[in-house]
């Protein structure tokens, strides 16, 4: 089926991006509801990532699991790529983490589960270092994450402290260092969205960027007194330098902070907004 804009009803803007933004969508023969993402030609020509755009697509269409938002398809004009994508009820994350400042144990080991098990499967396609971070992390109308890959796109209003490639937060000791990276990248990003989840700002948030690579670097955390003893045996596992000594993602879902906290099928509550009562 190739589809055309016609087929949609458009409806309120979703995020605004860099090179477009994403409406809500409805298709109109089945009431569907989608995300629209519209992407210029032109800015995506002027920014030379036509063959990034064509990657993404191919490696979205591909992966097809419930932790990982779907792309139903697209199709462009002459002037914009549209995407279909998957909509997420209950919005970004990173939206829901402002609201409540932090979450509870057993809703942050819900997304932690999550993320492990789309990151598990992203691995076992080959497919990597899909840009972690609360902004691209959406959440579906059951509560359960989805990982969707922004990747060059910033949506606003980001408060977030940008560097010219965007928040250096969620970087492991080998990117910031220009090393290759693999996979693991992906398993270091997984300790740092954990402590942002719980704690309500990544672990090596500093004045300036120079001050975060050092943090990185050397591994410079600091646990609040409410973190408990497994959430920091979890996170101290993942945050490790040396990449071959980050814990197995296999092994994130055997954990016992995941096992008591998320237990399989276990979701956050729709409304839950309250930080933990101390
Ligand atoms: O750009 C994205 C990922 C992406 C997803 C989205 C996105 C943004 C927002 C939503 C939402 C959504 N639901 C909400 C509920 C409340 C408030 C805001 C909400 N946003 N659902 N689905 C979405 C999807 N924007 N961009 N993928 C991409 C880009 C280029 C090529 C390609 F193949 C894929």
């Amino acid at each position: 089926k190739s589809w055309m804009l016609t087929d949609f009803e458009l409806g309120r803007p979703l995020g605004k991006g860099k090179f477009g933004n994403v409406y809500l969508a409805r298709e109109k023969e089945s009431h569907y509801v989608v995300a629209l993402k519209v992407l210029f030609k032109s800015q995506i020509q002027d920014a030379e990532i036509e063959h990034q755009v064509r990657r993404e697509v191919e490696i979205q269409c591909r992966l097809r699991h419930p932790n990982i938002l779907r792309m139903y398809g697209y199709f462009h004009d002459e002037k914009r790529i549209y995407l279909i994508l998957e909509y997420a009820k209950h919005g970004a994350l990173y939206h829901l983490l402002k609201q409540c400042k932090r979450f509870d144990e057993k809703t942050a080991a819900s997304y932690v589960r999550d993320l492990a098990k789309a990151l598990l499967y992203c691995h076992s396609k080959k497919v990597i270092h899909r840009d972690i971070k609360p902004e691209n992390l959406l959440i579906g109308h059951k509560m359960e994450l989805k990982m969707a890959d922004f990747g060059w796109s910033v949506h606003s209003p980001s408060s977030r402290r940008m560097t010219l490639c965007g928040t250096l937060d969620y970087l492991s000791p080998e990117m910031v260092e220009g090393k290759p990276h693999n996979y693991a990248v992906d398993i270091w990003s997984l300790g740092v969205l954990c402590y942002e989840l719980l704690v309500g700002m990544p672990p090596f948030d500093a004045i300036d960027s120079h001050q975060t690579y050092k943090k990185i670097r050397y591994v410079i955390i600091k646990y609040p007194a409410f973190i408990s003893e497994k959430a920091k045996d979890l996170m101290g596992k993942l945050l490790v330098v040396n990449p071959e000594q980050r814990m197995p993602l296999a092994n994130v879902l055997q954990h016992p902070w995941i096992v008591e906290n998320a237990p399989e099928g276990s979701h956050p509550p729709a409304n839950n907004s309250h930080p933990p009562a101390n």
